[in-house]
């Protein structure tokens, strides 16, 4: 500990324009290739390496290029290789026991040894895959025990920061805080009772300090240290006890450990509003702190005055969107931020959040009509967007007044775009609103179904999506570049279709489907046949390790041109005499998955949404299509982060589902398909949406949310996935066999569906019908045991 004395309560200099994180995929998805070349055997580990670094230099030169000062921390260190949360755990050793034997003799983790983790070794299980707050992009759980080691055991930060230096970078080091890391942790399997990752915190903290004493050695003037956990208020320990938590690490961090023994502090605190956390920051020793205005309010003005000593970097350009920033308005948030801080103030301008959750380049979009193109900023314009408000900031709006003009513009012809408010569309939800939405009695409708399907206990089914095979793809895209044509195109699906429906036959399912093989995505596929969306030709964003989506973009009121689905699922259910599920995904995932306009609640948007999915459900059946599907694996990924806006949220998601499945007659079944697992904190949402039957991600966890389902009084269908498609390995007969006793405990067998987790599309064929082919035995074993 330093001296009194020798403690520099000096703030350095801090850059007046950074972004708080940058998307690592790469300008073509460079990281995408690098990895999967690797992981195929197509590439050498040196030529990974080599890929890597090239990545991370093009990265820091871009973000130079579009104006941040890469001489002064202002270009943020965050790349990753796979996850931020894996490298933190990897960071602090804690390696889980079952990997222990990939370890080096220094107890250090090679990149082999990184990927086991990530994606699994042999039988060895990864690391579980989960949503990062509430976005689309997923993280590796880190799993912390009693005894896990935890010490600082890899020198990643250190070496990218040197690797920088040689390149003559003074980057700035950003790490995941020890309060989130502990928080989005899970305690390893077998923790005793009661034990909970958080319970490691002082253990974590000495790590912490020594990777800061080490960057305060190489001369790095600041660290971002990230705390989004901070934000929410929904973690299994209550209130106090975070709160209490962030206080060690404020004192350990920054005022035990005292510059110069350690670089200056930058502490965020993204996704929202840190609330009653905000003043204990600003009475901290730490030497700047972000504020997420987008999401979260101005502070009071005593909280303003409080931070008065500090940095205040403000994150004016959101983070989370695709829209140009209101710049006027931002500029006037920063004025009453400097002016609430008052003499002296020192405002840096930033974004919201990383980057990561946008598409690089709008530039890239050479086939967006220009209006429309005009009106976004991806990651780059958001970098030029912070630059020229930290000039308008320090100068004076008058420097910056034709580029505000401009942007102003762009507004302007957003808000007087005819595609924007339909009349007829507004009309049909105002009347929606007036409607009842209950479907006929349960009782009724399972009679009513019962007599048509005529399915067994235990029926069969499968979540939708068959393997996406390389030829799909390549069929795809031949016809986007010109060089198939669409008769030609539709005739490789209609095979595909074809083949699959077959598969199934032959396989004894009961309920087939048609494989979804003309969906490049199950969200943008619809997108792009809806007046409201625009599609992405290069927007790619990082949704898990090499894994992108590129979200379509809704942008006006939302209307069905035509049938979207029909003629597949038609044609599908035309090759056969068992039942076809048709296969929707549902208003709440369409409007996750996307960037929505900000310019309406997005509560209304999901029953405009609802509206053009009811018309296609009235549509198929029409057809004699007598099971949809409407899925909505987003509905728990958006529940807010504080629990006082989730009953709000749920209302109109709920709702929206009932808008949606509404023109369903009593023999129509409708299925629904949640992923993501805690469905506990939803179970009364599900209840709600009254579908009547409900496929739930399960296998992991073997079926643990049955009990509590049975507790709460739940009678309809309910699939508990018994097939964990996430992984290649084949679950045994007896496995799924198993898994099914143990969910006939809780549920009666009248109630149970016998479903994989999800949609099989990054499976290959080998494995599914190899799983498929167990899950069909294991069914009729089970069933036959029930007579
Ligand atoms: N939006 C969304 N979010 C989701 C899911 C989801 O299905 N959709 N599922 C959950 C898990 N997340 C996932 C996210 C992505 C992928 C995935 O497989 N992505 C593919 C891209 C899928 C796609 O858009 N495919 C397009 C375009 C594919 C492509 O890259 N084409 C090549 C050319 C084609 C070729 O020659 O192979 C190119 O553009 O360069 C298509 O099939 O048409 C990938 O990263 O590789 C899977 C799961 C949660 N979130
Ligand atoms: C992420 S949920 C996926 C549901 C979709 N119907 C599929 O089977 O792929
Ligand atoms: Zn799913």
């Amino acid at each position: 500990m330093s001296s009194p004395e020798e403690v520099d309560r000096t703030v350095p200099w801090f850059p007046g324009a950074t972004v708080l994180g940058y998307p690592r995929i790469g300008r073509n998805r460079e990281l995408k290739r690098a990895l999967e070349a690797f992981w195929a055997g197509r590439s050498e580990p040196d030529d990974l390496e080599a890929a890597l670094e090239s990545l991370r230099g093009a990265n820091r030169r871009r973000l130079a290029f579009l104006g941040l000062t890469s001489d002064d921390a202002a270009v943020p260190q965050d790349f990753s290789v796979y996850d931020h949360v894996l490298d933190t755990a990897v960071m602090l050793g804690a390696i889980p026991e079952r990997f222990a034997d990939l370890l080096d003799d220094r107890g250090r983790l090679d990149r082999t040894g990184y990927f086991a983790l990530a994606r699994g070794h042999g039988d060895r299980a990864p690391l579980e895959l989960t949503k990062w707050f509430d976005s689309n992009y997923h993280y590796l759980v880190p799993e912390v025990g009693p005894d896990t080691p935890l010490r600082l055991a890899d020198d990643r930060v250190v070496r990218e920061f040197l690797e920088a230096a040689a390149d003559g970078a003074t980057l700035r080091p950003v790490v995941l805080g020890p309060l989130s890391f502990l928080l989005l942790a899970k305690p390893v399997a077998g923790a005793p009772e009661g034990f909970h990752p958080l319970d490691r915190l002082d253990d974590v903290l000495p790590a912490y300090a020594e990777l800061l004493g080490e960057l305060s050695h190489l001369g790095a003037p600041w660290v971002q240290i990230d705390e989004p956990a901070l934000v929410a208020d929904t973690w299994d320990v209550p209130r106090g006890r975070v709160l209490a938590a962030f206080d060690r690490v404020l004192e350990e961090l920054a005022e035990r450990l005292a510059r110069p023994a350690r670089p200056a502090l930058f502490l965020t605190t993204p996704y929202g509003d840190p609330g009653d956390a905000l003043p204990r920051l600003a009475a901290s020793h730490v030497e700047a702190v972000a504020l997420d205005l987008v999401r979260g309010p101005l502070p009071d003005a005593g909280t303003l005055a409080a931070l008065a000593g500090k940095v205040v970097v403000a994150g004016v350009v959101d983070g989370r969107n695709v829209w140009r920033t209101d710049l006027e308005r931002a500029l006037d948030l920063l004025t009453a931020l400097s002016d609430g801080i008052g003499e002296g103030a020192r405002v840096g301008v930033s974004t919201s959040c990383s980057l990561l959750h946008v598409p690089l380049d709008a530039g890239n979009e050479r086939h967006l009509a220009p209006e429309l193109r005009s009106w976004l900023a991806f990651a780059d314009q958001k970098v030029e967007e912070v630059v020229l408000l930290a000039r308008g900031l320090a100068e004076g709006r008058e420097a910056v007044e034709e580029e505000l003009e401009e942007a102003a513009e762009a507004r302007r012809s957003r808000l007087a775009h005819s595609g924007v408010v339909r009349d007829d569309v507004r009309e049909q939800v105002a009347a929606s609103a007036r409607e009842d939405l209950a479907r006929a009695p349960y009782e009724e409708r399972v009679a009513a179904q019962g007599e048509i399907l005529d399915l067994p206990v235990l029926a069969t089914t499968t979540i939708g999506s068959f393997p996406q095979t390389p030829e799909l793809r390549r069929a795809r895209a031949a016809l986007r570049r010109g060089e198939l044509d669409r008769a030609a195109y539709e005739d490789t699906v209609r095979g595909e279709i074809a083949r699959v429906v077959r598969m199934q036959e032959e396989l004894g399912l009961d309920v087939l489907v048609h494989g979804e093989p003309e969906r490049n995505d199950m969200v943008q596929y619809f997108a792009e046949q809806l007046d409201g969306f625009v599609v992405t030709e290069r927007g790619w964003v990082q949704s898990y390790g090499s894994r992108c989506t590129r979200p379509a973009i809704l942008w006006g009121d939302v209307v069905r041109r035509r049938p979207m689905t029909l003629p597949w699922i038609s044609y599908a259910a035309s090759l056969t005499d068992r039942p076809v599920k048709g296969m929707l995904t549902g208003p709440v995932t369409m409007l996750a998955w996307s960037f929505v306009r900000d310019d309406l609640p997005v509560g209304e948007v999901a029953q405009q949404l609802a509206l053009a999915l009811r018309d296609e459900i009235a549509d198929l059946q029409a057809a004699g299509i007598r099971i949809v599907q409407v899925d909505e694996p987003a509905l728990r990924e958006k529940l807010p982060l504080r629990r006082a806006d989730r009953d709000g949220y749920l209302a109109w998601a709920v709702r929206a589902f009932r808008l949606a499945t509404s023109a369903a007659e009593p023999a129509t079944q409708i299925h629904t398909h949640l992923c993501y697992s805690e469905f506990g904190e939803i179970l009364d949402a599900i209840d709600q949406m009254d579908a009547d039957v409900t496929s739930i991600e399960a296998a992991r966890s073997r079926m643990e949310i049955l009990p509590q389902l049975r507790a709460a009084g739940f009678r309809r269908g309910i699939g508990p996935g018994v097939y964990d498609i996430h992984s290649p390995r084949v679950p045994s007969t007896e496995e799924i066999a198993g898994l099914l006793t143990a969910a006939l405990d809780a549920v009666p067998a009248g109630q149970l569906w016998v479903n994989p987790d999800c949609g099989l599309k990054t499976r290959r064929y080998e494995e599914t019908t190899a799983a498929l082919a167990n899950l069909v035995e294991a069914a009729r074993t089970v069933r036959d045991s029930l007579s």
